[in-house]
This record gives C-alpha cells, sequence and structure tokens, in this order.
C-alpha cells in the first residue's frame, strides 16, 4: 500500500447503480489495505477543528480538576495518561470518553442497566462542540453504512437497521510526546463496532495493519480471542500519514462478525511522537440492545452478538479498577445484562 485512498461521499444514499459501484470500491478497499479516508465537507472541517479546540482547552486544566469528570454509571468521562490498560500494559494517551448522554430519568438508568448515565461534561462549550461533532461524524457513519451494504451485496437498509438508536461513542485523545522512557501512545487493538471514523491533527503516530493473505485474526468478541497486543511488533504496520480535511475509516470487530470475516476488524496501535497529538476516534456502533447475527445466517444458526455485553465486556476489561466497573460488580448489574439479552433474543 502506498498512499491511503480518498472518497468523497454523496449527499444522499439511495440504492442507486452509482452507490453500489462506490460501495463496491469501499470494501475492496478495506480488503487490501483495511482502511481508506473520506474527504471532509466544509462544514465537517469546521466542526472537527472546534472540537479539537475545545479538546485542547479541557485537557490543558490541571490533573486533579479533569480527573473531577468521572462517573460510576457511565464510561463516559477522563481517563488520565496511564490509566488505560491494553494487554497489560499502560497506555500513555489522555481520554476523554464520550459514550451516548442518558439522563439520570432516563428508565433504562433507574433500571440499572449497566454503562447508562449522563455524560459528566467539563462545560457547555465542549459539550456544544462534541455534539456538532458526533451529529457530523454520525451522519458520515450511516451513509458508510448503506454503501458498505449495497457492497457487500446485502440490502441498503441491512447494516442501519442494527443502528436505529445506535450506542456510538467517542475518545477525545491527547497523547504527550514521548519522553526518555517510552514511546507507547496505545497498544495494538481493534475496536468493538461497526466502523471506526478518525481525524487527527498534524503530528501524526497512528500505524494500522491491512490484511495479510493467509495471517490469523482473532474475533476479539470472544473472551478467549482478544486482540489486544497482538502483532504488536512484527510488521507490516502502515503509518497512517496526517492528511488536513479528511477522516480515516476502518471496520470495528462487529463488522467483522457480521461479513464472517471477509472484512476485518483492523488493528492499529499508536507511537507517540515529538509532539503531543491530538485526535478525535468516534466509533459508529449498533444500539445497545441489538442482537447481530451474520448476514449470511440462515434459520437455525445460532451465532450472534449481543451488542451490549460485548461493549460492557470491552470495557470492563480496559478499565478493571474505574468505580464504573467497580459499581456494575457491586450491583450486580450483568445479571441485568444476562435478563436484556435473554429478553432481545426472545423478541
Ligand atoms: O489516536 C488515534 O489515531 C487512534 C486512537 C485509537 O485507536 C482509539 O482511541 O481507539
Ligand atoms: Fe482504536
Amino acid at each position: 500500500m502506498t498512499a491511503l485512498r480518498t472518497f468523497e461521499l454523496p449527499d444522499s444514499v439511495s440504492g442507486t447503480t452509482v452507490d453500489r459501484i462506490l460501495g463496491r470500491q469501499l470494501v475492496r478497499t478495506w480488503e487490501t489495505d483495511g482502511i481508506f479516508q473520506v474527504a471532509a465537507t466544509g462544514e465537517q472541517d469546521r466542526t472537527t477543528g472546534e472540537a479539537l479546540a475545545a479538546s485542547r482547552r479541557f485537557f490543558a486544566r490541571s490533573l486533579p480538576e479533569k480527573a473531577k469528570f468521572v462517573s460510576d454509571l457511565t464510561y463516559s468521562g477522563y481517563i488520565a495518561s496511564g490509566e488505560e490498560v491494553t494487554a497489560g500494559e499502560a497506555d500513555y494517551s489522555e481520554i476523554f470518553t464520550v459514550c451516548p448522554d442518558v439522563p439520570l430519568a432516563d428508565t433504562r438508568v433507574a433500571e440499572g442497566w449497566p454503562c447508562h448515565g449522563p455524560v459528566p461534561w467539563p462545560d457547555e462549550d465542549y459539550r456544544a462542540a462534541m455534539k456538532n461533532y458526533l451529529h457530523e461524524v454520525g451522519e458520515i457513519g450511516e451513509k458508510l453504512l448503506k454503501l458498505v451494504a449495497l457492497g457487500l451485496g446485502a440490502d441498503l437498509d441491512q447494516l442501519t437497521r442494527l443502528t436505529r438508536n445506535g450506542w456510538h461513542h467517542m475518545r477525545v485523545l491527547r497523547f504527550p510526546a514521548r519522553s526518555a522512557t517510552t514511546e507507547r501512545g496505545i497498544g495494538a487493538h481493534t475496536d468493538y463496532g461497526l466502523l471506526v471514523i478518525a481525524a487527527q491533527d498534524d503530528v501524526g503516530g497512528l500505524f494500522i495493519r491491512p490484511p495479510v493473505p493467509g495471517e490469523p485474526r482473532n474475533r476479539n468478541w470472544l473472551p478467549e480471542e482478544s486482540t489486544a497486543g497482538m502483532y504488536q511488533d512484527e510488521e507490516p504496520w502502515h503509518f497512517v500519514e496526517p492528511e488536513p480535511r479528511v477522516f480515516t475509516v476502518f471496520p470495528g470487530d462487529i463488522l467483522q462478525f457480521l461479513t464472517g470475516g471477509r472484512l476485518l476488524s483492523t488493528p492499529h496501535k499508536v507511537r507517540l511522537a515529538t509532539r503531543e497529538r491530538y485526535t478525535l476516534a468516534y466509533f459508529h456502533e449498533p444500539s445497545f440492545g441489538a442482537t447481530v447475527r451474520p448476514l449470511s445466517s440462515e434459520d437455525g444458526d445460532d451465532e450472534y452478538i449481543h451488542y451490549g455485553t460485548h461493549f460492557t465486556n470491552m470495557f470492563t476489561r480496559c478499565y478493571p479498577d474505574r468505580v464504573t466497573t467497580q459499581r456494575i460488580h457491586q450491583e450486580e448489574r450483568l445479571v441485568t445484562l444476562d435478563r436484556l439479552r435473554a429478553r432481545s433474543l426472545s423478541g
């Protein structure tokens, strides 16, 4: 792979021949490169700039001040550098996670659904900048899912019917400059959902692993097949050169599962640079209660992923000591999750 391919998205996707051709190109590019870029519109570029600026202002605050923005109901909020662990090793990214902002009065919060609660926003400006950004990338996500469905030979809405009320979330990241002791930003991993749509500043540090013919890949949704740390120090890794006015897009675990491994969840890792780095990693996801089955599944196949269970498993694994994880265990919220899953399977 040399330079990444960049695609322009149409204003709307309705299943025309042109849409189908574009969808096939997107799928083929993922099959060979594991990633492509989408050109940002003027509005998307402006919104990205505002979200990155709000992020810089927030991360510039003192550590004790930032550390207040944590919740024991939701994984939304602040994660200090060194707090997150990938494959047993600390990551040096500093993060503000934005999960769906579910008000306390919502029945799902009252019923103790794991991971549900209000985002502990640092302030109104930050909230507005992130909500605007989430709206823009959310629209890109929906268009891409329709195009990819067409590209895979499925119906236009076969993927987007999973994302009604999608559990979309985002990691707003800052990476410190590298030090004499470490270059580790984030260890090799895959992300959990359908699409990873990311924007980065001009510093650089992201590497992705393209598909390698014949190379075994784990199924990250299975407890015994974590992708964390896999192939960390083995080539090939492709440096994602920062480019202005683009989003980078690759598949997450759920798309690998849905396509029976035709599309692979793209492994990636971050190396610290000589300067600090700011990025926005957005995850376009099924709804929390969705039961996902392979596109080719036939009656009688019982393979499925309950997305809310997958999300909760991944976050409790990533943050074993966080107050959110402690509360899930103390209040036996996994039992509530079992009930939800059973209900979703019988319904
Ligand atoms: O900073 C980046 O470019 C990627 C971050 C990432 O992989 C993540 O937050 O999951
Ligand atoms: Fe990631």
